[in-house]
């Protein structure tokens, strides 16, 4: 699914209006009738089916996120509940729908009350009441930070024991960048219209936002299809279309060959969990590169590859390159860098690879930083295969040459401008990755959750997408189907174990699990 900014959300709305003419007080209509939908849904959850008589407050600003809100507000009181609207700002300031929008409210006969600083008790009796509390402040058109007086009164929201629910984003959270001055909304859940904003994902915003839910409100599908709109949040439905396709009579040859050179003293872990992954991806062969010390717990600990002894003892350096170059014949893919440590000598091996080996290739962990010492060997072009390189902001921010607050500033760009710049698939990880393809497109990564966060799983994670290159999934592709299937085995682990203690070997173990569970999304259309 696209996800945009406000300014392309402004223009589709603009083209539905115009091209499709649909009236933009009907498109305010349905927005506020899929949010009384899921209101009705929350109390149905509580085995309430009437929410006659239950209370309500509804926050609602001058703009048209507070006429979607006194639309909702009106749809309550037709229901029977105890509605009290508090307006953010002086009736006369409201325009165009949202006035005609108060007016209609009026009409039932029930009333608002405009909020000022000095009657805060008032509103905190209401809020304390409420079952249900609506936000309405502010949506796609909040910039910067809460005026002082909006901010005190949602602090007080946040500590209401009410259902929260926000219309479009958490008044707060900024729409494009999903940055939060200070605070903003803390919600259930969110009802957002058309297509999920970048906010919903980057930035505070997910931990602003709750559960999402997307409603076309009645625009057609196709006015989502933008080619101009080059950003995706990866779904089911997306990503199951990524998956290859296995013949029925495929032999291990056919599910593709991948080289993995990884670890070192202290770090083979790094190649067993990386190789545990591959496997676990569905690689057909899998030959693990790793320095000759401990080549033998790597055997030992992925049974089902071919370890190939390095010609170093400790870290591979100068000489691994005669024997990368061998293993790589034959092969559909090859990945270096877990656990590799940082040995100089092998920065010209890395060059080598990177200008004579036509595999795709993904660099990880201490190839990044290695390479992050001479980034310049990223532009060498000639006869190079796909390129994917998966930092952590750590060592993005090497390979930029920027600071981590840099980079985590500006994710979504960052990557995206790398990714063109690098001619290579950008995979930043942290909460919500970002895979960034050399074209300029970018897939936002809702699944994982913070259990993830733990030594080893960066290793899963290209094992992971290693086996999909192998198995002839394009890069871009194959770095998708990664990310997501990593983040949905962690989020089949947080089902026992929370949101921490689960192991990135558990992690590659239940990766097959995870995969198989989007195959049934996919052939079920499920998910979107
Ligand atoms: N355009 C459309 O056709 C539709 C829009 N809809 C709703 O309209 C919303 C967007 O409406 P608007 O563009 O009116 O924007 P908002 O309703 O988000 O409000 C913008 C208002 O807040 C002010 N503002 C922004 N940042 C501020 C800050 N830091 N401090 C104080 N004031 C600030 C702006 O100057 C403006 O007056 C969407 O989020 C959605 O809820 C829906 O009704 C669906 C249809
Ligand atoms: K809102």
């Amino acid at each position: 699914m696209r996800v945009v900014n406000s300014e392309q959300m402004r223009q589709i709305e603009e083209r539905a209006i115009q091209d499709y003419g649909i009236p933009s007080l009907l498109l305010m209509e349905n927005a506020a009738l899929a949010v009384v939908r899921e209101i009705r849904a929350h109390f149905a959850g509580m085995g309430v089916l009437d929410p006659k008589g239950h209370k309500a407050v509804i926050l609602v600003g001058k703009g048209n996120n507070g006429g979607d809100g006194l639309a909702v507000a009106r749809h309550l009181v037709l229901l029977g509940m105890g509605v009290t609207v508090f307006l953010f700002s002086p009736p006369e300031d409201f325009r165009g729908d949202a006035a005609l929008n108060l007016r209609l409210y009026q009409g039932t006969g029930a009333k608002f009350f405009v909020v000022r600083g000095d009657r805060q008790h008032l509103t905190r009796l209401a809020l304390n009441q409420a079952e249900v509390i609506v936000d309405a402040i502010y949506g796609t058109g909040f910039r910067g930070a809460l005026p002082t007086f909006i901010r005190e009164y949602v602090e007080q929201v946040n500590q209401a024991a009410a259902w929260v629910i926000s219309v479009d984003i958490p008044s707060g959270v900024e729409a494009g960048s999903g940055n939060v001055s200070g605070t903003a909304v803390r919600a259930e859940e969110t009802v957002t219209f058309g297509l999920p904003k970048l906010g919903h994902y980057l930035g505070e915003g997910p931990d602003f936002r709750g559960e999402l839910v997307v409603d076309p409100i009645s625009i057609p599908e196709t006015y989502f299809e933008s080619e101009a709109i080059a950003n995706f949040v990866l779904t089911d439905r997306l990503v199951s279309s990524f998956l290859p396709r296995r013949l029925r009579q495929g032999h291990k040859g056919q599910h593709g060959r991948g080289i993995l050179v990884a670890g070192s003293p202290g770090m083979s872990g790094a190649a067993i969990l990386a190789g545990r992954a591959a496997l676990r991806t569905g690689v057909g062969l899998l030959q693990i590169i790793a320095p000759r010390q401990i080549s033998p717990l790597v055997d030992e600990g992925v049974v089902e590859a071919t370890v190939w002894a390095g010609p170093e003892e400790e870290y591979l350096g100068l000489d691994s390159w005669t024997r990368i170059r061998e293993r790589c014949q034959g092969a559909q893919a090859l990945a270096v860098g877990p656990g590799l440590g940082q040995n100089p000598e092998f920065l010209p091996v890395l060059e080598k690879v990177l200008q004579s080996i036509s595999l795709p290739l993904v660099l990880d962990a201490d190839a990044l930083n290695l390479v992050a010492a001479a980034p310049d060997i990223l532009a060498g072009r000639q006869g190079h295969g796909s390129r994917i390189l998966t930092p952590h902001p750590g060592e993005m921010a090497r390979l930029c040459r920027l600071t981590v607050a840099e980079v985590q500033a500006n994710r979504l760009e960052l990557a995206i401008s790398k990714a063109v710049e690098w001619e290579a698939t950008v995979v930043l990880k942290g909460a919500t990755t970002v895979v960034a393809a050399p074209d300029g497109r970018a897939f936002l990564n809702p699944s994982g959750n913070p259990g993830l966060g733990a030594g080893g799983t960066g290793d899963v994670l290209t094992g992971s997408i290693l086996a999909w290159l192998a198995q002839g999934v394009d890069p871009v592709e194959a770095a998708c189907l990664g990310v997501y299937i990593h983040g949905k085995a962690g989020d089949l682990l947080a089902q026992t174990y929370g949101f921490s203690g689960y192991t990135a070997g558990e992690v590659a173990d239940m990766l097959p699990r995870a995969r198989r569970a989007l195959e049934e999304s996919g052939r079920g259309g499920g998910g979107n």
